[in-house]
């Protein structure tokens, strides 16, 4: 039983299909206009695609062809959490929360146990009589997601739920996420790659309104295919045509590494679309090209240097390199500097696209 979603959307450049398991929390990432945002409202119902459909365990949420039908967010099964709580403001934060229940027709003593009892769950009992106003921005949060819990929804949609929380109260909501979501089905929208790490089973990455990646959080961490996940992983990351131990590039480099072997992946046949990867701590800055042992070398123009830790970060278009100030010092490395990066091939790791 599952979320099958597909929905096309020209206004938004979108298309996208999704599918999402009973107990699966599945993390939406990419950059800014990716279209993540778009596709949770088009499943609460809030954005009409142009055509698709979804149904959430055999029961349809909309179909737009040949028939035509759209739910209405209220009638979804759904739960929502976003950035903002967006609670009522003449309400009681016990009846916030009793609002879905006593909306899906249980009784008024019903509907406050209910509410009583998600309140307890997400640490907030003591916040009851309050009004919204009267709450911190992390209580209004938690007291948000015993309301999106409080219907018992089939799906949870979870839009940037932390981007709005200080980093005090931010570990705390994401750590009761991590306990409410264990079992259920949700669908978060994150920028941030702990959250995807903590609360997600799996990653979807999305750019221009497409899905380009997807994958189990550990394996888009390790094996990114788009640019997008090598910047959430930190790798440097490179395409071309997997051959042996190596990886031709579209501009005639070729880059020696190791293949891949966690999780393992099948050994690669020549001429296979493929990456390597490597980390930027791998890489050395040379001012003239090195000799000696099997070393991989590409020819940079510094573009940017920036503090990285206790290192700095020198990026040169599609690579970066972390080395020592004291080494950036001594190379006298400046935006616009001829370099040579150099990473040894145990470093590389090569699998296919
Ligand atoms: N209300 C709107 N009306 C028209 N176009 C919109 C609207 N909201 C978003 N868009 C457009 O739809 C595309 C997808 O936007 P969306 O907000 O879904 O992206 P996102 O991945 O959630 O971005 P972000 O990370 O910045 O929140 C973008 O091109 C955006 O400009």
């Amino acid at each position: 039983m599952t979320l099958e979603f597909r929905a096309a959307l020209a206004a938004r450049t979108m298309d996208v299909s999704l599918t999402v398991g009973p107990t699966e929390t599945v993390a939406v990432m990419g950059p800014n206009g990716a279209g993540k945002s778009s596709v949770l409202q088009v499943l609460a119902g809030l954005l009409k695609p142009d055509s698709g459909h979804a149904t959430l365990d055999g029961r349809s949420l909309f179909e737009l062809s040949p028939g035509t039908t759209w739910l209405p967010p209220h009638a979804r099964g759904l739960g929502v959490l976003a950035q903002d709580p967006l609670l009522f403001p003449h309400l009681s934060v016990l009846d916030n929360v009793a609002f879905g229940p006593r909306s899906q027709g249980l009784g008024k003593v019903a509907s406050r146990e209910a509410a009583r009892h998600w309140l307890g769950e997400v640490g907030a009992m003591e916040l009851s009589s309050r009004l919204p106003a009267q709450l911190s921005g992390g209580q209004a949060q938690r007291v948000a997601l015993a309301r999106a819990l409080a219907t018992d929804p089939e799906l949870l949609l979870l839009d940037e739920p932390m981007a709005a929380l200080d980093v005090n109260h931010a570990p705390f909501l994401r750590s009761l996420l991590k306990r409410v979501l264990a079992g259920r089905r949700a669908i978060i929208v994150t920028h941030s790659v702990l959250d995807a790490l903590l609360l997600a089973d799996r990653i979807v990455v999305m750019d221009g309104g497409r899905i380009v990646e997807s994958g189990t959080t550990s394996t888009v961490l390790a094996h990114p295919r788009s640019a997008f996940a090598a910047s959430l992983a930190g790798l440097n990351v490179l395409q071309g045509t997997l051959n042996g131990p190596s990886l031709l590039m579209d501009d005639g480099v070729l880059v020696t590494g190791r293949p891949s072997s966690v999780p393992p992946v099948p050994p690669s046949v020549g001429g296979q679309d493929g990456m390597a990867a490597f980390p930027p701590s791998s890489v050395s800055v040379f001012l003239t090209p090195p000799h000696g042992s099997p070393r991989n070398v590409f020819k940079v123009r510094v573009t940017e240097l920036e503090p990285h830790g206790d290192h700095i970060r020198v990026r040169a278009a599609r690579l970066s390199a972390d080395i020592s100030a004291a080494a950036t010092a001594e190379l006298a490395l400046e935006p616009g500097s001829e370099v040579f990066f150099v990473v040894k091939a145990a470093e590389v790791v090569l699998y296919p696209a």
